[in-house]
């Protein structure tokens, strides 16, 4: 008997994920399951592959082996031209917001629209206010240059870009990354609603706690290599995992052992 395939496959989902630089093992067999319209936040210590988690998802590396699927469609091993296509669907926030210096913010804010969809500039330009006024930004600011900006408003612009043409998935990494704990709260609520307000999937790198309870539906842990552990956003302070307990509380004592090298 033929199978009948769910109506609506995880938005995206990992399986067995390989990738290693050299003898350098980073990802070990990910397993990792992201609901349509879930925020997912994705916690794990320095150097633990998380990024480049997200990078292969995007496509920017590719893994050694293993299945990532989005929308149920196996994304490994597609062509640039389809890579392309699939690139619409995400938005990205970057860590350090990544803005181009030598464009106004409202370039900025409308650079995918402008490079990415070929849109007339002024219509660019109308859209990327709109975006910029959900996130909390004035018209006025557009016409400025990033590095006229404070570091909680440059993530408001990297904010804006990300949600400018209404991704259905959305990283970020490391949003808070940076910031003072009250502006840290401010771009939280502030992903929180733009998420929900575009429905859109969310998955978010963070070693930010606060952030994370703020942000997340589910939380993943990221030891090794592997997903340890996943449960629901309120279960992390009883998680019964000694590994997620440790990182949670930030404990230097725990079965998570630093590896510290002498420069
Ligand atoms: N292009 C690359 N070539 C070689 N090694 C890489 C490359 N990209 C990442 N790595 C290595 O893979 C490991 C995981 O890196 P990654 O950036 O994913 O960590 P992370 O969990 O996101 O860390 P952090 O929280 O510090 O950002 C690191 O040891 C890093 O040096």
């Amino acid at each position: 008997m033929s199978q009948v395939p769910p109506a609506h496959p995880p938005k995206i989902a990992l399986k067995n994920v390989h990738k290693a630089f050299g003898s350098k093992v980073v990802l070990n067999g990910i397993d990792l399951e992201v609901g349509r319209g879930e925020s997912l936040v994705v916690i794990g210590g320095s150097g633990t592959g998380k990024s480049v988690m997200l990078k292969c998802v995007l496509g920017l590396l590719s893994p050694d082996s293993g299945s990532i699927r989005v929308d149920g469609e196996e994304t490994t091993k597609l062509r640039p031209r389809e890579r392309e296509k699939l690139l619409h669907k995400f938005g990205m926030l970057f860590q350090g917001a990544a803005l181009f210096d030598s464009l106004k913010v409202w370039e900025n804010v409308a650079f995918g629209l402008i490079q990415g969809e070929h849109m007339p500039r002024a219509k660019a330009k109308d859209i990327a206010i709109a975006k910029m006024g959900a996130v909390g930004l004035g018209p006025e600011v557009g016409e400025l240059f990033p590095s006229e900006l404070s570091g909680g408003m440059q993530k408001r612009v990297g904010l804006a870009r990300a949600i400018a043409d209404e991704p259905e998935i959305i990283f970020f990494d490391e949003p808070t990354t940076g910031l003072d704990p009250i502006m840290a709260d401010v771009i939280n609520e502030l992903i929180v609603k733009c998420v929900k307000d575009l429905g859109a999937t969310a998955v978010t790198i963070t070693h930010d706690m606060a952030s994370a309870r703020k942000i997340a539906d589910r939380v993943a842990m990221i030891y090794q290599g592997r997903i340890i552990w996943t449960g629901h956003a309120n279960d992390i302070d009883n998680s019964g995992n000694p590994y997620v307990d440790q990182f949670v509380h930030g404990r230097g004592e725990g079965p998570i052992k630093m590896q510290v090298r002498a420069l």
